[in-house]
């Protein structure tokens, strides 16, 4: 028998949402997310689609960190009889977020790349330590199997020097490998090629502007299939607003909040990383309790909201100006695939470029790619659901078995 199964772990600072797949036809058999780990609160939801009469399994309890989450989601795919000791499963297959500037693939993991993603963890603090987490606790799972890391930076790989580069001392900055690398690539890979299909053209021949819009959140400016821009930096905390980071911020801030404030360089980074963007601005980083406090005329969730689409908007113009022409903007992730506000107000006032959104169309709830722009606007705007998962899979099985599918 061909082992044509694949794993998918895409471990986040707290959480990890995993799915296994069936590379035949990319099928789901089992998907599932834990979240709160390290929390008392932690839970599993736990979902089998494979056999006859398959439902939702949910169990809460602490979950004390990512090795306990992994062993329990193991006996979860167990109790399923899709353990990961079946000899259908293929390989492992993980997001990394920071492949620095090496892992431009993805890459079977042996000790030396295990080394080198764990030398990147000081520009990746919140998501390479949970990613080595899953990809040592899944070797010691099935020591046998490849693990293949898929690296949030590798599509950013192609962004020319002008855009990459900060205008930094540039011994300095060769010296410490300080330069924009960029993440969320595997989800702005996938959506600008699935926006080209939904346009019934060849990646080759758009230019889209990709809005991934999660807890992180990042833009990205695709040329033909190739990404030339993009909004996050050395680290994921540069560009737009989210959930619990800043983005954009003067670097003076840091050294004002040492010298002024007495902040220590970990305060600073925990202020920046997790206690600001949304959640710094009015106490909340979920979009849809956001919006619900503005419809009871909350003001500070209305700044915060207008402060996220300022912000939003500035880079869809910095990269209309930088693609030249667009054929596209395509919003994906938890806001941008749900969010209707948040899509009406980022393109709202933008008539002059070409965008035109229908009101009914972006109202409308689906969970499938779609074009909600006019039918005459000169830009499409579309919704596409990111699937980060499936992209991890392919290129895990693209890699350890290339001919298994033929
Ligand atoms: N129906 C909705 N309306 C508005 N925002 C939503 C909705 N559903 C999810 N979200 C937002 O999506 C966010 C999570 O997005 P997701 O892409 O899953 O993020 P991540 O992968 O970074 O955890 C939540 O914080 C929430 O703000
Ligand atoms: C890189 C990054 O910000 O990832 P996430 O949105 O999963 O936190
Ligand atoms: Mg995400």
């Amino acid at each position: 028998m061909t082992a044509t199964r694949v794993l998918v772990l895409n471990s986040g600072s707290s959480s990890v949402k995993y799915q296994l797949l069936d590379m035949r036809d990319g099928s789901r058999l089992a998907v599932g997310l834990v979240e709160r780990i390290g929390e008392e609160t932690s839970r599993l939801v736990h979902t089998p689609l494979a056999g006859e009469g398959s439902a939702k399994r949910e169990r809460t309890g602490p979950i004390a960190d990512h090795e306990a989450a992994l062993k329990a989601v193991a006996d979860e795919l167990d109790a399923d009889g899709l353990g990961l000791d079946s000899p259908e499963l293929a390989a492992i297959g993980h997001r990394v977020v920071h492949g620095g500037l090496r892992f431009t693939e993805p890459t079977v993991v042996d000790d030396e790349v295990l080394a080198e993603i764990e030398r990147l963890v000081p520009v990746a603090p919140l998501h390479n330590p949970a990613n080595i987490t899953g990809i040592r606790t899944a070797q010691a799972l099935r020591p046998d199997l490849p693990q293949v890391a898929v690296f949030d930076t590798a599509f950013h790989t192609t962004m020319p020097e002008s855009a990459a580069r900060y205008a930094i001392d540039t011994e300095v900055a060769d010296a410490h490998r300080i330069r924009r690398y960029g993440f969320h690539g595997t989800s702005h890979a996938y959506v600008s090629r699935e926006t080209a299909r939904l346009l019934g053209k060849a990646p080759e021949d758009v230019n889209v502007i990709v809005l991934h819009l999660g807890n992180g959140a990042s833009a990205s400016a695709v040329r033909g299939g190739k990404c030339v821009d993009t909004s996050m930096g050395l680290t994921p905390l540069e560009g737009l607003v989210m959930g619990t980071r800043s983005g954009d911020v003067d670097p003076a801030v840091t050294f004002h909040l040492q010298r002024v404030a007495g902040m220590s360089t970990d305060e600073i980074d925990v202020l920046l990383n997790k206690k600001s963007g949304l959640v710094g601005l009015c106490g909340d980083n979920d979009m849809r309790e956001i919006r619900r406090r503005i419809e009871e005329g909350d003001e500070r969730a209305r700044l915060a909201f207008d402060i996220y689409i300022h912000r939003l908007k500035k880079y869809i113009g910095a990269y209309y100006a930088v693609l030249g022409r667009v054929d596209a903007i395509a919003f994906t992730a938890g806001v941008g695939e749900n969010a209707a506000p948040v899509r009406q107000a980022a393109v709202a006032g933008l008539e002059e470029l070409g965008l035109a959104l229908d009101a009914a169309l972006n109202e409308e709830r689906s969970d499938e790619a779609r074009i909600v722009s006019t039918p005459y606007a000169r830009v499409a705007v579309a919704v596409v659901p990111t699937d980060e998962e499936l992209e991890i899979a392919r290129q895990t099985i693209a890699l350890v078995a290339p001919n298994s599918l033929d």
